[in-house]
């Protein structure tokens, strides 16, 4: 749905976007982590077609996408700053959309009205941070878009509010295949939303993973036996990461569970728990130096 390739962008005296290549698939979610300045702004704005990328090329719904109002009616960007119009009311900001989107619908922003819960005839800019946030994916979510592109859209919305707004993007994603980029600073915040992520370190797109390889494939074990760790079961196991506590080691192991399980009870432990990881925990074990370096992103 969106493809990039050798994608760059420079300001004055700094490169903020250097030759990134990128791929999201229609109907998934794909988070662009990073930390504050490492470049996610410039290049979702790339992507949008409100910059123009210095070099490399970019493809929306197979086109370019730079002045393409065609594919701009399909695509909305929800930006960290927003903008409505001044003194404009929600209705109005709905008329707005429905003159601009082909696809609005009426039904559904009516229907939202539920949802949020504020008065369509109130002023926009009179609401706070957080409700003008709310009006902001009313009217993108009535627009029907094909594909949603968001900077932060988390920030300054309470806890009940992002679990509405998540479950509203999951139901567009799976009833009609909508494709989401969502930028973010915090890999928590997105965790339960994403199927990809991407994370983006001073302008470089560092790694890109499929959430669901990456926690199907790493598990963290503690397991104790009579005596030493047998020997044999080290070299079968691709251990990522070791720490003795006690009488118990605990690892971290790349494999299939059924797999891995096997292998340990094969050695007869007298202890042997599987527990889950975090995303947290398996970008810092599993990406080595690279898992440190982004550590920020995890805050
Ligand atoms: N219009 C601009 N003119 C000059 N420099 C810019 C401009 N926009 C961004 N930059 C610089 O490019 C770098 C990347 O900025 P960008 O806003 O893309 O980062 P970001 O990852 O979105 O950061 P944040 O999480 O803080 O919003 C920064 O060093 C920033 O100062």
């Amino acid at each position: 749905m969106i493809k990039a390739t050798n994608l760059r962008k420079e300001f004055e005296d700094i490169e903020a976007v250097k030759n990134v290549t990128l791929h999201v698939k229609k109907g998934s979610i794909y988070g662009l982590l990073g930390s504050n300045g490492a470049g996610k702004t410039t290049l979702l704005k790339m992507l949008c077609g409100i910059y123009k990328q210095d070099s490399g090329t970019i493809s929306v719904m197979d086109q370019s996408v730079f002045e393409n109002v065609e594919v701009k009616q399909k695509l909305i960007f929800i930006p960290d700053a927003l903008y409505f119009f001044p003194q404009s009311t929600i209705k109005q900001m709905g008329q707005f959309y429905r003159s601009v989107y082909a696809d609005w619908n009426e039904e559904r922003f009516q229907k939202l009205r539920s949802v949020f819960n504020i008065d369509l005839n109130k002023k926009v800019h009179r609401l706070s941070k957080g409700m003008q946030r709310q009006v902001a994916f009313w009217l993108t979510l009535s627009a029907m878009p094909d594909i949603l592109v968001l900077d932060e859209p988390l920030d300054g919305l309470d806890a009940v509010m992002r679990k509405k707004i998540k479950n509203l993007l999951i139901q567009d994603v799976a009833e009609r295949e909508m494709t989401i980029l969502i930028s973010s600073h915090n890999l928590r915040e997105v965790e339960d939303l994403c199927d990809h992520v991407g994370i983006l370190h001073k302008g470089e797109l560092m790694i890109e993973k499929d959430l669901d390889d990456l926690k199907s494939d790493v598990h963290k074990i503690q397991v104790a036996f009579k005596r030493d760790v047998p020997m044999g079961l080290l070299e079968k196991l691709n251990v990522l990461y070791e720490e003795k506590r006690g009488s118990v080691m605990l690892f971290i192991v790349r494999g299939k569970e059924d797999a891995v399980t096997r292998l340990i009870d094969s050695y007869n432990p007298v202890i042997f728990d599987l527990l889950p990881l975090t995303l947290e925990e398996i970008f810092i074990y599993e990406m080595g130096d690279v898992g440190y370096a982004v550590e920020t992103i995890f805050v």
